[in-house]
Formats: structure tokens, C-alpha cells, sequence
């Protein structure tokens, strides 16, 4: 991946990274990539990742995992909890953090999300769909199309209820009601739920950096199932049914789809900083982050710390190198090359083109 890549049409995409020492450029197979520009000496610091947008603790951690900063204390139960909205936290400041970033309608979100999750756990099918189809785009469109109906129902009867008078003056009626009920009878998927809410609530608080998550490559066949994708569409409704009225503008199909189609190839695990990461908490998307492409034998160490990525070269660098992390977690990157192609393009949908697997 050397040598053929091109300077990008300036200026560079929002959100990419800049700093003195790389610049970002397109490469002929592997999209857009990191390049040094002057000689970079080991263990360098070259960049702090700390703009994670959408972030889910998956819920059988929600417990364990402080939802500030992702501490983790080998599995015990964290001292400060806040039942009503479902998270716990290592400390007051975490929690007080917490509630600033969120701010007071994502404590209104998170409190009705958590009171229609916890009731209903046992619902939970949230699972990992390894090797079977994966939806096409038109399939994608047509689940998205058929929620339109009822969506509008919901809306309806939503915004009547949070006494704003409905733009045409329509009349709520049984119907409407009915679909809210409809909605909610139907199953819970809570971390799928987990990742619209975080997601939506980072647009609605920081819409000036959206268009930093849209600048990034895109899936679009990001849903791992026909499951996966009736979870989102039903979450749709779920968080049309329940949500404040304040958000719902944003509780669209683009907007969900968007959400999935920039994760699927973007978002980092966040998993204990002990055992190797053998622990995997979640995951969020720090759109800076995500131009660094992968290598399998990668020359910048990527190490979580809270809720910022820093990014240290593993060795000397030359200018003009690629700058290359690893998406690989600690067991798979002892793997033979076969397997790590396979679980590449199982994970994130490439066929690996590193200069380790290209000389091999
Ligand atoms: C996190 S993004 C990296 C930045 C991306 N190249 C871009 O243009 O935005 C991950 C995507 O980059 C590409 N990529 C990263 N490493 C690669 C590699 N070793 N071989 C081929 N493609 C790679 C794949 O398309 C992958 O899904």
C-alpha cells in the first residue's frame, strides 16, 4: 500500500484527523488512509482519538462497566448506580460528567428507555448472526418502508400527547393510540435499542458534527440478519412509542440507517484494558479514529484510555510509511493468514490488502 496513493482534494473530509506529523490520502485499494510526512520516531505519541459520538455498553455489562469512562473492576458491581436510568458509574464525577453530556433530555431518554427494558429482559434477542444472509439494499429498503404506516400513527398520537398541535390539524384517533400499543407489544432488543438512543441523543446535542459521521465509509448492507434488521426496524417504533417528543424529529429511517450503515465499518470493540481485551464491553465510533486502515503487522499501537484512543508508534516510521493500527483483537492476530482474512472479512467486510498478507 505504498507509493501510488494520492494527496485528497483539499480540504480533507470533516472530521478526518490532522496533525503535523501525517496526512490523510487516498490509497488505490484500501479507500482513504493515514501517511506519515516526516520521519516518526518508536513509542511517539502521534494522536489522541477523543471524539466518540454513538456508544453502547452491552446490557449484560450495564453493571459492571461505568458509563462515563468504562471502568471495569474485574466484574464487581460499580458503587454508584442510577437505576432509573440504567447505567452505573466508578465515581460521582463520573456520573456527574455523564449527566452533563447527555444533558437533561438524554436523562428524560435513557430513564424511559431503562423503564421499558428492565420489565422485559427476558425478551433480550439481541445475538451475533455469524454466516447467515445478510439483507440487500432493496431488501433494506422495502422492511424500512413498510414501518411508514405506522410510524405516522405513532407520530400522531405522540406529538398529541406532548401538547403540540399536530401541523394538519389531525385528529388523534383509536387508531393512532392503537399503534403506539402495537408497538410496544412486540419484543425488546435492548442493546440494538442502546445504540439508536446513544446515536440519536449525540445528533440531537451535537448536530455541528454530524457531518463528521457521515463523512465515513459506508456499508450499505449493514444489517448481519433478516433478525437484525426487523430488531432495528421495531426499535424505530419502540423509540417512536416512547421517546420525548423533542427527539422524535430525529427518530427517523435515515437517520438509523445512517447510524448502522457508518458503524458497520467504523466503530472500535471497547473491552477490559486487562487479559488482552478478552472482555468485550461494546462498542462506539470515534470518527477521527476510523482513517487509520488495518495491518497485520500494523506500526502504531492503538491503546484505550477512558473514553480517548491514543495512538503510539509501535517502531521508527519512515516518512511517506502508512499508518496502520490493528482491527485484530489480541488472540486473532497470533492467527494463521487464512484466518485472519476470514474473520476480516467476516467482521468488517474487507479482503485484508496489508503488505504482510500481499508478500505471504
Ligand atoms: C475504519 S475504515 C478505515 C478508513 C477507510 N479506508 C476510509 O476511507 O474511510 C475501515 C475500512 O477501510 C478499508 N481498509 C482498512 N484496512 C484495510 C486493509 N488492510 N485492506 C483493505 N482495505 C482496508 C476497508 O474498506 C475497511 O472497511
Amino acid at each position: 500500500m505504498e507509493g501510488e496513493e494520492d494527496i485528497l482534494d483539499s480540504p480533507p473530509p470533516p472530521g478526518a484527523p490532522t496533525s503535523h506529523l501525517f496526512e490523510v490520502r487516498h490509497t488505490p485499494h484500501s479507500g482513504r488512509a493515514v501517511f506519515a510526512v516526516q520521519d516518526i520516531p518508536a513509542d511517539t505519541l502521534v494522536y489522541l482519538g477523543d471524539d466518540l459520538t454513538l456508544e453502547v455498553v452491552l446490557k449484560e455489562y450495564r453493571r459492571e462497566v461505568c458509563g462515563e469512562c468504562f471502568g471495569y473492576d474485574r466484574g464487581r458491581g460499580l458503587s454508584v448506580r442510577d437505576a432509573s436510568v440504567g447505567f452505573v458509574f466508578c465515581s460521582q464525577d463520573c456520573k456527574l460528567k455523564w449527566c452533563e453530556r447527555v444533558g437533561e433530555l438524554g436523562v428524560k431518554t435513557w430513564t424511559v428507555v431503562q423503564t421499558l427494558v428492565k420489565d422485559r429482559s427476558k425478551e433480550d434477542s439481541d445475538m451475533v448472526d455469524v454466516g447467515v444472509p445478510r439483507p440487500k439494499a432493496k431488501e433494506i429498503r422495502i422492511a424500512w418502508e413498510a414501518t411508514t404506516e405506522q410510524a405516522a400513527s405513532i407520530r400522531i398520537a405522540r406529538e398529541a400527547d406532548g401538547d403540540k398541535s399536530t401541523d394538519n390539524g389531525v385528529k388523534v384517533t383509536k387508531q393512532h393510540r392503537k399503534a403506539v400499543q402495537k408497538a410496544l407489544m412486540q419484543p425488546i432488543s435492548p442493546d440494538i435499542m442502546a445504540f439508536c438512543v446513544s446515536g440519536l441523543l449525540w445528533k440531537h446535542n451535537n448536530p455541528q458534527d454530524w457531518d463528521r459521521f457521515v463523512a465515513l465509509a459506508d456499508d450499505d448492507t449493514p444489517y448481519h440478519s433478516y433478525d437484525d434488521l426487523r430488531a432495528f426496524t421495531r426499535t424505530y417504533l419502540h423509540m417512536l412509542a416512547i421517546c420525548p417528543v423533542t427527539l422524535l424529529p430525529h427518530i427517523t429511517p435515515e437517520n438509523l440507517f445512517m447510524l448502522s450503515s457508518r458503524d458497520s465499518h467504523n466503530s472500535f470493540g471497547i473491552r477490559s484494558l486487562e487479559d488482552e481485551g478478552s472482555e468485550f464491553f461494546g462498542y462506539g465510533c470515534w470518527p477521527s479514529a476510523s482513517y487509520f486502515n488495518h495491518s497485520c503487522g500494523n506500526n502504531i499501537e492503538k491503546q484505550r484510555v477512558g473514553r480517548v484512543w491514543h495512538f503510539r508508534a509501535g517502531r521508527y516510521i519512515k516518512q511517506g510509511d502508512e499508518l496502520c493500527i490493528t482491527y485484530l483483537s489480541g488472540e486473532e492476530r497470533q492467527m494463521s493468514k487464512g484466518k485472519r482474512m476470514k474473520t476480516l472479512k467476516t467482521n468488517w467486510g474487507f479482503e485484508c490488502q496489508c503488505e504482510r498478507c500481499e508478500e505471504m
